[in-house]
């Protein structure tokens, strides 16, 4: 056979040897390089596109497989000259996503990836079919990982690490996956906070603070989560000052490679990206009461997502033999070896879905493991070379990026209730329920005390408006009594005196003229009018003790509506007695007239039976 075919899920090299196809070849079609999961609920995500839908705390996962791009980097120089009278070892067929390795002028093995980035991809599209998805993710609360493995000098720093510097198309995946998470999230209710590591000889050293050089791993006994809190954790707010921290990290990374004489990266580089955001809860978050008049708004339930994204650059994958390293370069290549090879390992066992896998075996597969067969979503960029003189290495580095292709992962949200944020919310909730309380109580103690006030000085009109027409009234009686006595008492010395100088002082004027008694009438008069006066003394007395009483309710301070209508029923009591009290005396006064009248009669009558 002269050309490669498929046949039924086989590949057929051009030799005729029919090679399974490596990795899932059956997910190929199914699932692009791209995010599978669905669209977030983060609020304002402007990189929403393809990430995953909120899982509740406690969620089981969605299946994540480990997607692996290969990227072919130019020649270089050297090569350029080395290797002139020689083609490359690879052949890419991107739009196949596939990659050729010759293994001599008529025979190569053909690779399926999930992205195939020829030597003339952009840094942009490297970030965008290889990071971008996992960024979003992790904006969303998953953790996240783009890791880059291959042989020295085949472009991985250059891959994650470029800051780009004038020419902002160099940038690489940590720069711009910074700049889109910087993006995507409000400094308000967010952070993003960074530590730069990297692991040399089976130590973690702090490449932000280069005195902290050795930071142990610790493992969180519940959940399995890996953590370092010895390492430096800087808070970033823009993006300058992560370039910054960037600069300043790798500075001491060269520092590091230059002490031992070398250029390559012996170690291996770890960028962690933690970020943290806020997230309103379900749909009783947007529950309220006020519908039923309370005061009361039920907080929403605060999330919080606490996701990492993890950049790893590894060190060279190359051979210790290949490398002619000894001494200390040779101890330094084993341990790179150890740490790469256990990382291998664990990646077999994965993808045979052994039951056991080899993650203590090394400090970077304890770092690396919730990245493969964890709970992140992980994309791993292979790089390779061109050079026929490497195919080797090449050809083990396209075998470790198929093997992880296979490396099924379980993406869990990393969301748990944010009870800081909530006790704060219910905190300022309780603060504005007591404010409004105490503003309530005040304004209804300012109306009772207006209602007092405006009672007390009707109360007061009243009893004066009273006490002054009972003092009118009163004197009125008194004058018109007086008058009418007089008026009596004077007819009567007239008429005396008439009978006397009449020598008519007889026993008849003492005789009593039947059914008629003066002076028991005006006794009676004094009576009613004495009765008049008791009445209004005690109507006087009332009002005083209506004063008293007012007074006391006031002191007391009780100030309750009830009693408050009490006192105006007594008041409407006294302003009805008030009244029959007024109607009494308009009695009398008629009365009092009566009597005058009939008195004048009787001493008319009299003095015509006298002079009769
Ligand atoms: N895709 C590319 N296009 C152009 N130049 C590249 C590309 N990839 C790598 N290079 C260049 O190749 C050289 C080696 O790249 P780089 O340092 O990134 O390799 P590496 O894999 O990180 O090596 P090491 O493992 O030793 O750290 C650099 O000069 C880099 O600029």
């Amino acid at each position: 056979m002269a050309s490669t075919a498929y046949r039924n899920g086989t590949l057929q090299t051009q030799k005729g040897a029919v090679k399974p196809i490596t990795a899932t070849s059956s997910n190929f079609k199914s699932s692009s390089f791209k995010s599978r999961l669905n669209p977030s609920q983060s609020p304002g995500s402007a990189l929403r596109r393809s990430s995953p839908s909120s899982f509740a705390a406690g969620n089981d996962g969605v299946p994540g497989r480990v997607r692996v791009a290969v990227r072919l980097r130019p020649r270089n120089a050297e090569e350029l000259v080395a290797d002139a009278d020689f083609a490359d070892c690879v052949e890419l067929q991107p739009e196949l996503k596939r990659l050729k390795l010759r293994k001599n002028n008529w025979d190569s093995d053909t690779y399926e990836f999930d992205e195939v980035l020829t030597e003339f991809a952009s840094q942009k599209r490297v970030y965008e079919v290889v990071a971008k998805p996992v960024v979003e993710s992790v904006l969303d609360g998953y953790n996240g990982t783009v890791m880059a493995y291959g042989q020295t000098g085949t472009g991985k720093t250059f891959t994650l690490g470029r800051l780009g510097g004038e020419d902002t198309s160099c940038r690489g995946i940590m720069v711009r996956s910074m700049e889109d998470i910087l993006a995507d999230i409000s400094l308000e209710t967010d952070s993003v906070c960074v530590s730069y590591l990297q692991l040399y000889m089976e130590t973690i050293q702090d490449l932000l603070n280069p005195v902290n050089d050795n930071i142990s791993i610790v493992e969180d006994p519940k959940t399995g989560d890996v953590s370092l809190p010895g390492a430096t954790i800087v808070e970033i707010r823009d993006q300058q000052s992560f370039v910054e921290l960037l600069r300043l990290g790798e500075a001491h990374r060269i520092a590091a490679n230059t002490k031992l004489n070398t250029e390559s990266s012996r170690s291996h580089a770890i960028l962690m990206i933690h970020v943290k955001r806020s997230v309103v809860g379900g749909d009783e978050s947007l529950s309220s009461e006020t519908n039923n008049g309370s005061h009361l708004v039920k907080p929403s339930k605060p999330l919080v997502r606490r996701s990492k994204l993890v950049i790893v650059d590894l060190a060279g994958s190359e051979r210790v033999h290949k490398s002619g390293s000894e001494g200390h370069m040779l101890e330094e290549a084993k341990s790179i070896n150890l740490s790469l090879s256990a990382l291998g390992k664990c990646i077999n066992a994965l993808a045979e879905n052994s039951s056991h896998v080899p993650v203590r075996d090394s400090k970077l597969t304890r770092l690396l493991k919730d990245s493969f067969g964890g709970t992140a979503r992980t994309s791993l960029i292979v790089t390779v070379g061109p050079s026929p003189r490497h195919r080797g290495e090449t050809s083990t580095t396209i075998l470790f990026g198929q093997r992880a292709m296979k490396v099924e992962n379980m993406l869990k949200i990393k969301e748990e209730f944010d009870y800081k944020s909530l006790s704060r919310k219910l905190e300022i909730q309780l603060d504005k329920l007591i404010a409004e309380n105490e503003r309530q109580q005040k304004a209804f103690d300012d109306e009772v005390e207006r209602i007092n006030l405006e009672a007390q000085s009707r109360i007061s009109e009243v009893e004066r408006n009273f006490a002054d027409a009972l003092e009118k009234e009163k004197l009125k009686c008194q004058m018109e009594y007086m008058e009418s006595v007089k008026k009596l008492e004077e007819k009567m010395v007239l008429n005396q005196r008439k009978q006397e100088s009449n020598g008519f002082i007889s026993d008849r004027y003492n005789r009593e003229v039947p059914g008629v008694s003066v002076a028991e009438e005006v006794a009676e008069v004094r009576k009613l009018l004495q009765n008049e006066m008791y009445m209004r003394k005690a109507a006087e007395e009332e009002l005083n003790k209506l004063k008293s009483q007012f007074g006391k309710h006031i002191q007391s301070g009780s100030c309750e509506d009830k009693e408050t209508s009490r006192l105006h029923k007594m008041l409407q009591d006294e302003t009805h007695q008030k009244k029959k009290l007024e109607e009494e005396i308009v009695i009398l006064r008629s009365q009092l007239m009566q009597l005058t009248f009939e008195a004048e009669q009787v001493f008319d009558f009299v003095i015509l039976f006298m002079l009769a």
